[in-house]
């Protein structure tokens, strides 16, 4: 440690640094003591002769005394041994074990020795000497040692006098082994027979490390002889082996690894800083990328149509890394180790405190937290560790402290606290990282760094829709930008667009002269039900589309080769122009030309095709399609039938549905996002479109069981409450997070959350990239925008009260665990009069959750739950 860290370590721990520093140096006394003492004892018993006891005790067996004194200790040795053998008898030798136990654990960890670790030391001697008392099998006959036998003194009160008559020999024996065994665990705070196999563990691993060792010496004295020069060994005398060898640097490197490589230099706990951020790549790799990309692109843009994205966009090329900015690497101090093995210190203390033993494990530094890992002792409950939290906060003073009891995957416990300072992870680090590059993700999202410092890259494609919540000034704007700005430095506009809802009408402003923007930056919350309108309607036609083209997916559909299917196929059902059409006809966010009425003039057939939702939808008539609001009234001719054209594009763009603050949504019409919501989630990921929610209320009515049963991926920022978290992973953990980026992440198709710290973006960074790609084209927006007004209150139509969404809820929970959906059962089940429970689940059918009643058969679930 250079002069200047460890001062600046003094000045930033003036509390913390010194006393454990000071408490360390205690036990090592104290474990040194215990074995000194321990080996003192020892040789004087093991050295002791009657006749070396001086006169003036009264176990001397002569009035003169000894003119030699044989034991080892001399007459104190003597005395001690004296006196101890005539009290304890043979039990005398539990003595020494016991302190040379006490010591290994004072001196190899800062392991507390309570009062009960010395009532099981006194209860081992005192049945130990009754023991020997009573055992018929060896007799001690050495009077001069102790008149009362191999138990000594105690052995003949406790065993003779007291034990003898009451329990008789064969129960005081099985009484007094018993206690034995208890004392042995109350003293090593171990089951005996762990006691045993860490024994044994410990002189095998012993055993095995010498046999390795050995090996390992051998084979380097064999590589030794093989060297083209001699190495001479280390004993051969004065002259120096840089002056004898000609290349002596080589040898001593091959000593130094090999010494790395034994294993009990591998055991030893490391400190890892995962928080340094990785050097900046020589050059802006993914310019080349991209490069590669575009050649891909040649042929399909060779094809594609004048008036098309594609065509339009075939010079587009990504920002190149350097709009974005690396922190100044010079500005970084270097981790100072000596405060973080104070802190393991402080951990492993405290537990001790709580008779919890626990030894030193890895401390990984990570940008935002610290895990310190400890290991803990066999047979230890690790929840008891978890249950510690609050007395390891008061005593590390961390703000907020998370308990990992064991890590997923690993056999220690990790504790996290938050650093001092936190290292901002830049996006660039992440961009330019060969995951982001030349990874498989289609849609590769960096969202952060994790406590190791591996880059977290998410494909939004395999998601493949993503809940993002936390509390205000978690860090969420940071992250949805992060999420932006992976997608624009990797898609022209002609592949992949952005509908951006924000309700809170400040934070996506700086996007709206975006050309990837397949909508407006959508404001009003009223104007993002049609918005989400709008992608239900593009999701069902890109389905007519692969229903068409004769392809399964979105993946089927762009790699189907250019070329083929091209042109007008007509189509029975309408869905409105193709976004190719709509660029052409539309204005920027021009009004609906002519709005559909709300009703036809016909009533719609109970079993048409009619849109619910009010979308661009057609009834069918004895196999007409009539466009809604015509005039006809159903009695005379049918107008003549002019099938609407289903136009095939070259490619289809993905869509990103991007809705910072759901809670502005929920609050307009709930019923009606929810469903669009759902539909949408439910089968947009095969239509390339996803959605990304965020929110910063998570409660139960915003982020509702629907919504969290179509969104299977989220990222939680820290929130107040585990009630929150809740909400948002279920389960407790984003209210142990430290804020400003701190997140966990929950992966698709894995329950295991992975805490990571969040990419960051500064405005500066995102006003570039937003520059550089409107400086190669303006946005062509959708007609799909009416005037709110003209919405009248469709939204509300249904009246569903908040009491009814509780009761949802729980009708959910019955369809969850019992995937059963009947309206009797659902009766019974929450006792519900008829008419409520076939609302329920008219309301739910509706949603798109259960499908249409079919007799007296239990209605279909059409959703995961
Ligand atoms: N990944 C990050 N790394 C470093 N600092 C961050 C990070 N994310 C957020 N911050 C800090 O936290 C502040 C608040 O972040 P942000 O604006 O994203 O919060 P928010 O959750 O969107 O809040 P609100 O809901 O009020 O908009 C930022 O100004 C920034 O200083």
């Amino acid at each position: 440690m250079s002069s200047r860290s460890a001062a600046l370590t003094r000045k930033q721990h003036p509390r913390t640094t010194e006393p454990v520093a000071d408490n360390r140096a205690m036990h090592a006394a104290l474990g040194l003591a215990f074995l000194g003492g321990a080996l003192f004892y020892l040789l004087a018993l093991i050295s002791h002769e009657p006749a070396d006891l001086p006169a003036w005790t009264h176990l001397a067996i002569s009035d003169t005394a000894p003119a030699t004194t044989h034991n080892l200790i001399g007459q104190l040795g003597a005395v001690l041994a004296g006196y101890t053998f005539w009290m304890f008898g043979a039990a005398n030798y539990v003595i020494p074990v016991c302190l040379t136990w006490f010591g290994v654990c004072k001196f190899a960890s800062p392991a507390a020795i309570t009062l009960r670790s010395w009532i099981g030391f006194a209860l081992m001697v005192i049945s130990a000497s009754a023991i020997f008392y009573l055992q018929a099998f060896w007799q001690w006959d050495d009077k001069n040692v102790t008149p009362y036998g191999a138990g000594g003194g105690l052995g003949y009160v406790v065993g003779g006098m007291l034990m003898l008559d009451i329990f008789g020999e064969v129960g005081s024996l099985l009484l007094l082994g018993t206690t034995y065994l208890v004392g042995m665990i109350f003293a090593t705070g171990m089951h005996p027979i762990q006691v045993i196999i860490q024994g044994k563990d410990m002189m095998v691993q012993s055993a095995v490390n010498w046999w390795e060792g050995r090996a390992e010496r051998r084979r380097l004295a064999e590589e030794r002889a093989t060297l083209p020069f001699t190495v001479p060994p280390p004993d051969a005398g004065k002259p120096s082996r840089k002056k004898k060898s000609p290349l002596p640097e080589v040898s001593d490197e091959i000593n130094a690894n090999t010494q790395l490589e034994l294993p009990s230099v591998q055991n030893l706990p490391k400190i890892i800083d995962a928080s340094a951020p990785k050097p900046p790549k020589p050059k802006p790799q993914l310019a080349e990328v991209w490069k590669k990309r575009q050649e891909q692109k040649e042929e399909r843009i060779a094809f594609a149509k004048p008036t098309s994205l594609t065509a339009r966009y075939k010079d587009y090329t990504v920002p190149p890394m350097d709009l974005l900015h690396y922190p100044d690497a010079a500005s970084r101090m270097p981790t100072d180790e000596a405060p973080l093995r104070d802190m393991q210190e402080i951990i492993i203390e405290t537990l001790a405190t709580f008779d919890i033993q626990v030894t030193a494990g890895d401390i990984t530094k990570g940008p935002a937290i610290t895990r310190y890992e400890v290991y803990p002792s066999k047979g230890l409950r690790v929840n008891r560790i978890a249950n510690l939290e609050p007395d390891i906060a008061r005593a590390t003073k961390a703000e907020r402290i998370n308990i990992l009891a064991p890590i997923p995957g690993r056999d220690t416990v990790g504790i996290e606290l938050p650093n001092r300072d936190k290292i901002v992870v830049p996006i660039r680090e992440l961009l330019e990282d060969d995951t982001f590059q030349n990874g498989k993700a289609k849609l590769p999202l960096a969202l952060g760094k994790d406590v190791y410092g591996k880059a977290v890259i998410a494909d939004l494609a395999t998601m493949p829709h993503l809940l993002v919540a936390g509390t205000t000034g978690s860090g969420k704007s940071v992250c949805i930008n992060s999420i932006i700005t992976s997608l624009l430095c990797r898609f022209a506009p002609d592949e992949l667009r952005f509908i951006m809802i924000d309700p809170k009408v400040v934070e996506m402003q700086g996007y709206k002269d975006l050309p990837h923007l397949a909508l407006p930056v959508v404001t009003d919350p009223k104007q993002s039900i049609l918005a989400l309108r709008w992608v239900v309607n593009e999701m069902e036609k890109r389905y007519q589309i692969f229903a068409k083209v004769g392809v399964r997916n979105f993946d089927g559909f762009n790699g189907r080769g250019p070329g083929k299917s091209f042109g007008k196929v007509t189509s029975r059902v309408g869905g409105g122009a193709t976004m190719e059409e709509a660029l052409q006809a539309s204005a920027p966010s021009a009004p609906r030309s002519a709005p559909s009425p709300k009703k036809s003039l016909r009533d719609p057939h109970p079993d048409s095709i009619e849109d619910k939702d009010g979308l661009d939808a057609l009834d069918e008539e004895d196999g007409y399609y009539v466009p809604k609001g015509s005039l006809w009234d159903g009695n005379s001719e049918p107008p003549p039938h002019k099938e609407p054209e289903l136009e095939i594009p070259d490619s289809l763009p993905y869509i990103v549905v991007i809705v910072d603050e759901l809670a502005d949504l929920m609050q307009t019409a709930p019923a009606d996002i929810e469903s669009a919501i759902a539909r949408i989630a439910q089968k947009a990921r095969a239509a390339g479109i996803h959605l990304i929610l965020a929110t910063q209320t998570p409660r139960a009515e915003v982020v509702t069981g629907i919504i969290k049963a179509n969104v299977p991926c989220r990222i939680a920022f820290q929130v107040n409450s585990a009630l929150d978290s809740r909400v948002i992973l279920d389960r407790k953990g984003a209210d142990k997070l430290v804020g400003k980026g701190d997140m966990l992440y929950l992966p698709p198709g894995t329950s295991q959350l992975m805490r990571a710290q969040g990419t960051m973006v500064t405005d500066d960074e995102l006003q570039n990239l937003v520059d550089h790609a409107c400086n190669q084209g303006t946005p062509s927006f959708e007609a799909v925008l009416a005037d709110p007004d003209e919405m009248g209150d469709e939204g509300e139509s249904e009246a569903i009260t908040p009491e009814d969404e509780a009761i949802l809820e729980k009708v959910l929970e019955v369809l969850r665990s019992e995937k059963k959906a009947s309206t009797s059962h659902i009766q019974r089940r929450l006792r519900l009069g008829y008419t409520r429970a076939a609302r329920m689940m008219d309301i739910l059918e509706q949603r798109g959750i259960i499908g249409p009643a079919d007799g007296a058969k239990p209605r279909e679930i059409l959703v995961e739950l």
